[in-house]
């Protein structure tokens, strides 16, 4: 992003508080000023009244002393009553902005595609939710209003100063072109420095997010100080586009105050060279003029800052307009068989990066259980990533013989259920964590909660199923965090489950729990396991074998095996002879 704020971001700003607020508002703003200049003009013409010799400025006799002093009030409670409305109607309008703003960014987040979070880091998008938008909800409606008051004061200004000495007029418009002139000049450079401080924000939350997750580690490798270092560094060119910043805007004051100052001299010389005139046009012209200057001032000011800080905005909008996930479902219903198919898949998180699937095909049959092992990197979790359409790919992904890109992202994602590496848990109830949607029972919740050991932890638990769970699962350990995900997989009874890892953190006895519960609860799902530990799909009906991204190997562990030059057969001899042994021992006894 770089030069001019368009025309597009403003209207989609002014806009986003509703059409009928913005325009209710500018009418209560219009009517708010012409009642003020109003007043002003009816205070001179007043004095003319009371100056002229028997009050021979006007040939009307309404205008008695009395009745003055009535119009007079008259105008100062509508002043007021105005100004009042107004104020409310802004105050209305830019809240209602201010939240449809967030709502709208919000939601775009939450529904855009993974390839999003793996290209923004997650400094620059705390960035925007913190210190964007707190300048979107604060500064920006600050200065749009000063700047729309200033502007439609220096207009009725003008016309009144037009009224009463129409040669002001050109000394105005000169004023007005200077101070664009200067205006335009800093806005150049200090647009670019707003956005040069909001870029260089980022690194900032970035680095204390991530110092305050790897806390531990920067302490074992006693990285202290290099990590304050890069810290202050990042602080550091922060601060110093944001005091550039600050000393433009003050240079700017400074020459828009000189204008000013011989703008009011020149006006104020100007009513003494001329034809005698009324000590209350007189008083009219010194006061309009000052106002005129100042609020010029003041206006190109708030004017300049309004479209510094709807550079905020303009960071905002690119969030709210990033592209969602695709759901070009084509009302097809979840297919009854639940194999799986891969054709020729094809997967790359970027362009300039190798493909973390190459072509990839395999097929599972329904009820299977296969293994999926390979080295690291070698894109075991990259095939999950495909089949909940985390991420594009190209091929074809078949389950019960239907296209998963014909299906709904949400009956894809709600129909396969998954226990994924890092096993997320919310802060929350146990209940929540449980059964986030509310749909079983008490019985069954503990009945799957007894199948997994985990009843005497949750009754222990204080508070039981209401005990409350920290964010991220902090009071429970890895293992605990992995069976309370099982849990939640095993009530949802979907026909095909995903274990990525699942069982990596958890003791061996725990391990053999978990494996016995798949066995025997899950005979009936399709169940597709990713594991390092080789022991834990040696059971299985098929092992896939992955490397880089393609099939090295797939078919029965036992017959797989058999291949001394096979993958797997390297695999399971690099763990020594006697784990060798006994791990073929398991899968012979599956054949
Ligand atoms: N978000 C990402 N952005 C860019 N590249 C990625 C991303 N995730 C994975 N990769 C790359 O894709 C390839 C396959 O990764 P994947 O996570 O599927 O491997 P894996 O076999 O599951 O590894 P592990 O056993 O370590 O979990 C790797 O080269 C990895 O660097």
């Amino acid at each position: 992003m770089c030069g001019k704020i368009s025309v597009k971001v403003y209207a989609e700003y002014l806009l986003s508080g509703g059409y009928c607020y913005f325009t209710t508002l500018i009418l209560l703003l219009v009517l708010s000023q012409s009642t003020q200049s109003g007043t002003d003009y009816f205070q001179s013409f007043w004095v003319n009244i009371e100056e002229s010799t028997n009050r021979t400025y006007t040939q009307s006799a309404f205008f008695t002393p009395n009745n003055c002093i009535y119009i007079y009030l008259g105008l100062i409670t509508l002043v007021l009553l105005t100004s009042i409305i107004s104020s409310i109607s802004f105050y209305s309008y830019y809240m209602t902005a201010s939240i449809n703003l967030h709502n709208t960014m919000f939601s775009a987040i939450m529904k855009t595609q993974l390839q999003f979070f793996y290209t923004n880091p997650t400094g620059s998008i705390l960035n925007r939710f913190s210190k964007d938008l707190a300048n979107a909800d604060t500064n920006v409606p600050k200065y749009l209003i000063d700047s729309l008051q200033n502007g439609l004061s220096v207009l009725s200004i003008f016309i009144l100063v037009g009224i009463v000495n129409p040669w002001m007029l050109l000394c105005s418009v000169f004023l007005i072109v200077l101070f664009y002139f200067i205006r335009t000049v800093y806005l150049s450079t200090s647009r670019e420095l707003k956005r040069l401080e909001a870029i260089s924000r980022s690194p900032v939350y970035s680095h204390l997010t991530e110092s305050l997750h790897g806390l531990e580690t920067i302490r074992v490798f006693e990285k202290n100080t290099q990590q304050k270092q890069t810290f202050e560094r990042f602080i550091d060119n922060n601060t110093a586009v944001f005091y550039l910043y600050i000393s433009i805007a003050t240079t700017f004051r400074f020459w828009l105050s000189l204008f000013c100052s011989f703008y009011v001299t020149l006006v104020t010389a100007s009513c003494f060279w001329g034809a005698k005139i009324y000590g209350g046009n007189l008083g009219l012209i010194i006061t309009q003029a000052t106002n005129l200057a100042e609020q010029i001032n003041w206006g190109m000011i708030q004017w300049s800052e309004f479209e510094n800080e709807m550079t905020s905005v303009e960071r905002l909008i690119q969030y709210k307009n990033i592209e969602p996930e695709q759901d070009t479902a084509k009302d097809k219903t979840w297919p009854t068989l639940t194999s799986i198919e891969f054709k020729n898949v094809s997967l790359r998180y970027k362009e300039d990066i190798p493909p973390a699937l190459d072509n990839l095909s395999f097929a599972i049959a329904p009820k299977e259980k296969v293994g999926i092992v390979g080295r690291t990197g070698a894109g075991k979790t990259s095939i999950i990533s495909a089949l909940f359409r985390l991420v594009k790919f190209e091929g074809t992904i078949l389950v019960g013989g239907v296209n998963i890109n014909d299906l709904s992202l949400d009956s894809v994602r709600s129909k396969i259920s998954i226990i994924p590496q890092e096993p997320v848990l919310f802060s929350g109830t146990v209940r929540q964590n449980l059964d986030p949607f509310g749909r079983f029972t008490d019985g069954e919740l503990w009945t799957v909660l007894g199948d997994l050991e985990l009843k005497e932890f949750v009754t222990e638990f204080p508070g039981g199923l209401e005990g409350a769970i920290l964010e991220r699962g902090a009071n429970l350990s890895v293992g605990q965090r992995q069976l309370f995900y099982l849990a939640r997989a095993l009530l949802r009874r979907n026909d095909i489950l995903v274990l990525d890892e699942a069982t990596a953190n958890l003791d061996y006895k725990t391990d053999s729990l978990v494996q016995g519960t798949l066995k025997n609860k899950l005979v009936d799902c399709t169940v597709v396991i990713i594991a390092h530990r080789l022991y834990t799909i040696m059971d299985c009906d098929k092992v896939l074998v992955m490397e880089a991204g393609r099939t090295s190997e797939f078919g029965h562990p036992f017959k797989l095996l058999q291949n001394e030059k096979g993958a797997l057969h390297d695999l399971v001899s690099k763990l020594g002879p006697n784990m060798a042994k006994h791990l073929k021992e398991i899968a012979e006894k599956v054949t």
